[in-house]
């Protein structure tokens, strides 16, 4: 059974890897995807809009409440503790990779288009560097753990399930949420915003906000007065720079 566990957890892995580089593909536009964020058939903006923020919405409602730590303790009652992560990451996958199909493009209005190369340029290592800083701060928090591998190898193991800890490590010290901030920066640094790819934008930042509010309050729940002072210290997606100059001052 926790071999099983494994290789279950292993695949949703997989699964989500493979929908993950999807996703960057689609944000880019990179040929040779089924489907991109400005590409397939054209429909009226009223069935694109309506389709888009029902695809972001059920992403949205699987992804909050499934995280949720009420949710949690009610559905390990039916799901074994040490796949209760892999099968979340699996339903994640599969909402993403449903909104990444379903996707309707909305090409016009375009809201900026910068022609000039270095511009291009610029932007689009803007929008890669945020996929980078977003992976990187998986594995500064605990890539496996979140991904939903390490329970199922504690579990055969024979290991306790470790609580999890409070890090601040790398960037992390300069932003709380760095996974977030790359995101961000993936989002909307392009050198074409048609108003589909704005509305991608502009609902997943949108989302990311009113997420933090929910994360920081079990973040306090979970680690109390060391979050707390933690908040004050560092900013939520900003370097406090007055911060770093009293730091460098002292
Ligand atoms: C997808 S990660 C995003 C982390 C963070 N919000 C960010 O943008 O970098 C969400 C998980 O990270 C955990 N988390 C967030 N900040 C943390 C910290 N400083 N130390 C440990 N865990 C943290 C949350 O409890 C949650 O389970």
């Amino acid at each position: 059974m926790p071999l099983l566990a494994l290789l279950y957890a292993a695949a949703a892995y997989l699964v989500f890897l493979a929908t993950f580089a999807w996703t960057v593909g689609f944000v880019f536009n990179l040929p040779g995807l089924p489907k991109t964020i400005d590409s397939g058939a054209a429909v009226s903006m009223a069935e694109a809009i309506a389709v888009n923020l029902a695809l972001m919405a059920l992403f949205a409602v699987q992804h909050s409440v499934m995280a949720r730590r009420g949710f949690k303790q009610w559905w390990t009652r039916f799901v074994p503790p040490s796949v209760e992560r892999a099968t979340y990451v699996l339903a994640a996958s599969a909402a993403l990779a449903l909104l990444l199909w379903q996707w309707r493009p909305i090409a016009q209005p375009l809201l900026w288009s910068v022609q000039d190369p270095a511009g291009r340029v610029a932007l689009q290592g803007l929008a890669a560097a945020g996929w980078l800083i977003a992976l990187v701060s998986t594995y500064l928090i605990d890539h496996f753990a979140l991904f939903g591998l390490r329970q199922p190898w504690a579990a055969l193991r024979r290991q306790a399930e470790q609580a999890p800890a409070f890090r601040t490590p790398l960037l992390y010290r300069h932003v709380r949420h760095p996974l977030y901030l790359g995101f961000l920066l993936a989002f909307w640094a392009t050198p074409q915003m048609t108003a589909g790819h704005a509305l991608f934008a502009a609902v997943n930042t949108a989302y990311i906000l009113i997420g933090i509010a929910f994360e920081e309050r079990d973040l306090i729940a979970q680690f109390g007065p060391r979050y707390l002072a933690y908040r004050q210290q560092v900013g939520m997606l900003l370097p406090r720079f007055r911060a770093h100059l009293r730091a460098l001052d002292s």
